[in-house]
């Protein structure tokens, strides 16, 4: 069941099904709250009794029904809400799988009801009516079978009340005052529905702020698993994934795609002699290098440390060299003389076409090795791989 909610409290439906649901272990002060909660709704469900037994007395007033009638009820819905006052103020319902006693509340309200059908049938139209208000209220929470059992349930109670009467089941509207009670508890019966409503409202906004949150705390955790901190590049989680997603369609249209293996030279260097915060900016500028050297339909991930990965597609197969050479001589022009006086920063790209219908981790392996290859030649350089 979904959890209490506060202007339920508001909801003046004969006995209030009332919702949190927890466990008697562990009296913590947020169950305390709930428990509050529930002990309000469980009041509010007390006045209305009140409301329905004042216009009883109504009636018993202007001489529809004997003086008996109300004060049994009252009796009864007295009996019935200081034992659910009681259970849920004594920490008792907390033991129940539904500690709100939502049921129960619901039954009782029915209950009483029934019983006032019974005892008053000239107006046993209004106990009718009356009883849709909490089956209403608790079908907001009833999962749907306990909702077909309270259907199954109230329809023979309503049967077994009007079998009781013989079936004389009537509304006394002969006299001016009759007319007017009958009308003050429709509008009390209408009240409850607004207040209902109000309740569906404040649920469903609740919920479409659950949704929202949800929906925007899903994609920050997909951007922070896909995305790389320091320099916003796609990861290399990412990187495989688009691999495989690129490789699949070039499979398809028969296009070309060609993978570059980017490592800055001597980057060890560097942290050791500017520091790490200096790496870090270089590893930055170096993002935005390389991203700025290529088409924008080519993609530049962050591998892992010093390293990027770059994926050309619809690569020319005439010249497969030219845009990872084009990157790499834009790394070497980069003014990185505007991060610290004097520095330099070279890049060494080991660069494989990708075979038709290769597998992606066969042409990463022969990019590595190009990269290698590049670095044992001396850096500052572009390999194709072989
Ligand atoms: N500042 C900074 N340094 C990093 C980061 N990731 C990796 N490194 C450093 O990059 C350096 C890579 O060093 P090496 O693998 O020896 O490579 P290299 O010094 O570039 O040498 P070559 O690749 O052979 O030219 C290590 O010192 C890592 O600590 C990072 O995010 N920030």
């Amino acid at each position: 069941m979904p959890e209490l909610p506060h202007s339920a409290t508001r909801v003046a439906s004969q006995a209030q099904p009332v919702v949190p649901q927890d466990r008697p272990a562990g009296a913590s002060a947020r169950m305390d709250a709930k428990t509050r909660i529930r002990l309000r709704i469980a009041a509010f469900a007390g006045a209305d009794y009140a409301v329905n037994v004042l216009i009883l007395f109504c009636y018993a007033a202007v001489g529809t029904i004997s003086y008996q009638v109300p004060w049994q009820i009252f009796g009864l819905s007295l009996l019935a809400n200081a034992a659910f006052l009681g259970s849920i103020a004594s920490g008792l319902s907390r033991r129940l799988p539904d500690p709100s006693l939502t049921a129960p509340q619901v039954a009782a309200a029915c209950g009483v009801n029934m019983v006032a059908l019974t005892l008053a049938p000239q107006i046993g139209y209004m106990f009718v009516i009356n009883v849709f208000v909490p089956l209403c209220y608790g079908s907001l929470y009833f999962e749907r079978r306990a909702f077909l059992l309270a259907w199954v349930l109230l329809t023979a109670a309503v049967g077994l009340a009007l079998w009781s009467t013989g079936f004389h089941l009537g509304m006394a509207l002969s006299r001016p005052e009759e007319k007017l009670l009958f009308l003050i508890n429709v509008a009390v019966v209408l009240g409850r529905f607004l207040a209902i409503n109000a309740e569906v409202s404040r649920l469903r906004a609740g919920l479409h702020q659950r949704n929202k949150a949800l929906a925007e705390a899903t994609a920050r955790l997909e951007h922070l698993a896909t995305r790389d901190e320091l320099t916003g590049l796609p990861n290399r989680r990412e990187a495989l994934r688009v691999l495989r997603a690129e490789c699949e369609r070039a499979d398809r249209n028969g296009s070309r795609l060609c993978v570059a293996m980017v490592d800055a030279d001597h980057f060890k260097h560097i942290n050791d002699q500017h520091g790490h915060h200096t790496g870090d900016d270089v590893l930055r500028e170096l993002s935005g290098a390389l991203q700025a050297a290529l088409r924008t339909a080519d993609h530049v991930f962050r591998y892992g440390g010093e390293e990027f990965l770059v994926l050309l597609v619809d690569c020319d197969a005439a010249d497969p060299l030219a845009p990872v050479e084009r990157a790499r001589a834009a790394v070497a022009a980069h003014p990185w003389d505007r991060l610290v006086r004097g520095l330099r920063v070279t890049v060494s790209i080991g660069s494989a076409q990708r075979q038709p219908h290769e597998a992606v981790e066969q042409v990463l392996r022969r990019a590595d090795a190009a990269l290698y290859e590049a670095k044992t030649q001396g850096r500052n350089r572009v390999q194709l791989a072989r």
